[in-house]
């Protein structure tokens, strides 16, 4: 049965079984986070994104060829049973939903997020036998946890600007689509931690007409702790599984993504004054936010997705920076580690350190793991991790903004929906099976050392808000 998905009251008498269970929580990292069967959670209140525009049914248009080399990863990630026609030769209203994560808005929305993301059986593992326990365990984490979380969002403005970038990438896509020729078609935004909930936003889907609908989660890399935990938030509404649909579990690998990424780094390179990066030479740090190493252990291919991104991303930028004279090298680093166990290392803080000490002092920072502005890249990199760095000697830090609503990246999301539509479907519980289209999931060598040329320097562009850079993206978009 689901788990109500809302910060509770609970009786006094539950909180001793809570302090006993997390007075055990840091001598026993097996049991804090341990691989077992997913957990459903039930979500609240919608708050539906947009209204459908109603039009001619299920016209694609030839224009939405992928851009992309690679095969869809749709096509590849099956599974032996009776296979769906692609959803392009299904009728009738398209919905394309994205599923993320969500963040609280406000300050006061903080604890009730936290709870629910502690309530997530795939955030905080538990055996099975003790699954009884989760809704206590996220209750005293969640308060336990709330007052230096609140501190951290308050120094970003009061709230998380996760679902006005998510609300606007989805407005942009459907745009595109619709320009494409399909003419029928309503994005929509789905959440797991925060209205609008994607299992009440699934059945808005369902009310507005929606006859096939393909799902996009808004993290390149599949992780079990984000991309599968959301999927399967779509599982408890049963009434989503009889709409034909497809997943598009993992999408790092498509070109557009890492030309987008690439053109932001080499933005940033530029903007280092050209005798310093020559003399010097320049680091890209690649910051992707980790997850317990257990996760990785049993199964979970986001390290290895994490590296394989990173060489493409670092070899388009190699390609792209003309000329030799400017030594540039790379690294991946792992942030964001909560609670007792080991995360996925290096840490992004100790590699910092790591890199002055070697000699470092042009620091480029890309964060890598999520597709838009949030806590981790606006308190965690913009404030902690720059204070580190310039402590540490580092004399020309850039911040490679979140990929936002840059328009190569939103053409991408476009062709991605429009390759998902030409694909044999991907249903979601294939996609809940992390070893899901292992020809995609490869280990390649990181941190390769590559040499690139200089261009004239230019003042790097920081994160400037959420309104004025959606103007600023929307203009483009337009032009
Ligand atoms: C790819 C992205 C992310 C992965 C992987 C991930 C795993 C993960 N996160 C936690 C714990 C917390 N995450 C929190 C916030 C948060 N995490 C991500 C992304 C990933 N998490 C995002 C986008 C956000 C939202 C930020 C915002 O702007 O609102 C938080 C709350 C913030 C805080 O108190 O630090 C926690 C806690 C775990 C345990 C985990 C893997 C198991
Ligand atoms: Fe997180």
């Amino acid at each position: 049965m689901p788990t109500k998905c809302h910060h509770p009251r609970l009786r006094p008498a539950f909180l001793p079984a809570c302090v006993l269970f997390l007075g055990l929580f840091p001598f026993s990292p097996a049991l804090s986070f341990r691989l077992h069967d997913s957990k459903l959670l039930d979500g609240s209140r919608l708050r539906p994104q947009r209204r459908g525009v109603r039009g001619v049914r299920g016209v694609e248009a030839p224009e939405l060829t992928a851009l992309s080399s690679e095969v869809s990863p749709s096509s590849r990630c099956t599974s032996s049973g009776v296979r769906s026609p692609p959803l392009s030769e299904v009728e009738g209203k398209l919905g394309v939903l994205f599923l993320n994560l969500g963040g609280p808005l406000n300050l006061e929305g903080v604890e009730p997020f936290l709870y629910n993301l502690f309530a997530d059986g795939e955030i905080i593992r538990l055996p099975k036998g003790l699954k009884w326990l989760q809704p206590l365990i996220a209750f005293v984490i969640s308060k336990a946890r709330a007052p230096s979380s609140r501190e951290k969002y308050a120094a970003i403005g009061g709230g998380s600007p996760i679902l006005e970038y998510t609300t606007q990438q989805a407005a942009a896509v459907e745009r595109l689509l619709k320009s494409r020729g399909i003419r029928d078609v309503e994005a929509f935004v789905g959440m797991r931690y925060a209205e609008p909930f994607a299992e009440s936003v699934v059945k808005e889907m369902l009310q507005s007409g929606v006859k096939r609908a393909v799902v996009v989660p808004l993290y390149p890399h599949y992780s079990i702790s984000t991309s599968k935990s959301a999927l399967l938030s779509l599982m408890s509404e049963r009434s989503f599984l009889g709409l034909p649909h497809t997943v598009v579990p993992h999408w790092y690998q498509r070109e557009g993504f890492v030309e987008a990424v690439q053109g932001l780094i080499k933005k940033e390179i530029l903007s280092i004054p050209r005798e310093a990066r020559e003399k010097e030479g320049v680091h890209v740090l690649f910051t992707a936010h980790g997850v317990p190493e257990s996760y990785i252990e049993e199964g979970d291919p986001y390290k290895d997705q994490m590296e394989h991104s990173v060489a493409l991303i670092a070899e388009k930028v190699q390609r792209s920076v003309p000329s030799s004279r400017m030594p540039l090298s790379h690294s991946l680093s792992f942030q964001s580690r909560v609670g007792p166990v080991t995360w996925l290392q290096p840490y992004t803080d100790d590699e910092i350190k790591k890199l002055a000490e070697e000699g470092v002092r042009n620091l480029i920072v890309v964060p890598i793991s999520f597709v838009s502005e949030h806590l981790e890249t606006l308190e965690e990199i913009d404030q902690e991790y720059r204070e580190v760095a310039e402590e540490a000697g580092i004399r020309h830090w850039r911040r490679v903004p979140a990929l936002n609503l840059d328009p190569r990246f939103l053409r991408d999301l476009a062709d991605l929906v429009g390759d998902a539509l030409q694909s044999v479907p991907v249903r979601v519980e294939e996609a809940l099976d992390s070893s899901c289209c292992p020809a995609l999931v490869r280990s390649v060598e990181s941190a390769l050392g590559f040499e690139v040329g200089g261009g004239e320097g230019k003042k790097g562009g920081r994160v400037v808000g959420v309104q004025k850079e959606m103007e600023e993206r929307e203009m483009s978009l337009q032009r």
